[in-house]
């Protein structure tokens, strides 16, 4: 099988004036499609910048990384952009969603700027749709805006936002980081369905030991490097 993401001797250094901050030092690792990875380490480790990376919002000092084998860092910063709105999905802990349109909206939204650039702008696939409501839980609160929804169904609609354009990876940054235990529960849930009823290959940051375990694979981090990786529950 081919990996979805194939990263080899990935390296960052931050440079502000002669300050020199290597955050990331020859990373490699890969993941196949549909795997559920988690990514640990302390503050600091450098998780965010390889997911900044990953999702080609920045780039690599050296090393490569393939995703769906494109290499993000030879296409120019209009093809960057749109590789990033069709092959990435992206979920935050803030779960980000537009204040002024309903859940259904910001669904729409999302699927709406996956495809600008397209040759063809597809519609939303209608089975997806049903499907990942009704998986979510969020059936009954499409017409809802984000401040009428509890944080729990916000992050639904967060993950169903991501999902919804089939992106090659979802980049899940502290997904449960803003939720009480049940629905943190319950989200962590539904990314595992998603990776294993969807084929749907998801990478997660997360600073909850417990939370990772529900990964095939988790990816220990510190000082920029990766410590070891060990399989998950999942
Ligand atoms: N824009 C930047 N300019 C300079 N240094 C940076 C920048 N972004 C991150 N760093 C540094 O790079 C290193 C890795 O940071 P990164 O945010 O990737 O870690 P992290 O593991 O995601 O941390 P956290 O868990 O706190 O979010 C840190 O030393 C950080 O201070």
């Amino acid at each position: 099988m081919q990996p979805i993401i194939l990263a080899q001797d990935l390296g960052k250094t931050y440079r502000s004036g002669k300050l020199e901050v290597p955050a990331l030092r020859k990373v490699s690792f890969e993941v196949d499609p549909g795997e559920f990875v988690a990514i640990v380490g302390p503050s600091g480790s450098g998780k965010s910048t390889l997911f900044y990376i990953l999702g080609g919002l920045t780039q690599a000092t050296s090393g490569s990384v393939l995703i769906g084998g494109t290499d993000f860092a030879r296409l120019t910063d209009a093809e960057r952009t749109k590789m990033r709105r069709a092959k990435i999905g992206f979920v935050f802990q803030r779960f980000n969603l537009l204040p002024t349109l309903s859940a259904m909206g910001n669904i729409e939204i999302a699927h709406d700027i996956a495809n600008l650039g397209a040759e063809e702008k597809k519609p939303i696939d209608q089975p997806l749709l049903e499907h990942l409501t009704e998986m979510l839980g969020i059936k009954g609160r499409l017409e809802h805006r984000p401040n009428e929804l509890s944080g729990g169904e916000q992050q639904r609609v967060a993950i169903a936002r991501a999902l919804i354009s089939r992106p090659a990876i979802v980049l899940a940054d502290e997904p449960t980081g803003n939720l009480d235990t049940k629905n943190s529960d319950a989200v962590l849930h539904m990314l595992r369905t998603s990776s294993r009823e969807l084929n749907q290959t998801v990478l997660m940051i997360t600073h909850n030991p417990e939370a990772a375990q529900i990964a095939d694979r988790i990816l220990h981090m510190r000082d920029g490097e990766i410590t070891h990786i060990e399989n998950g529950k999942g």
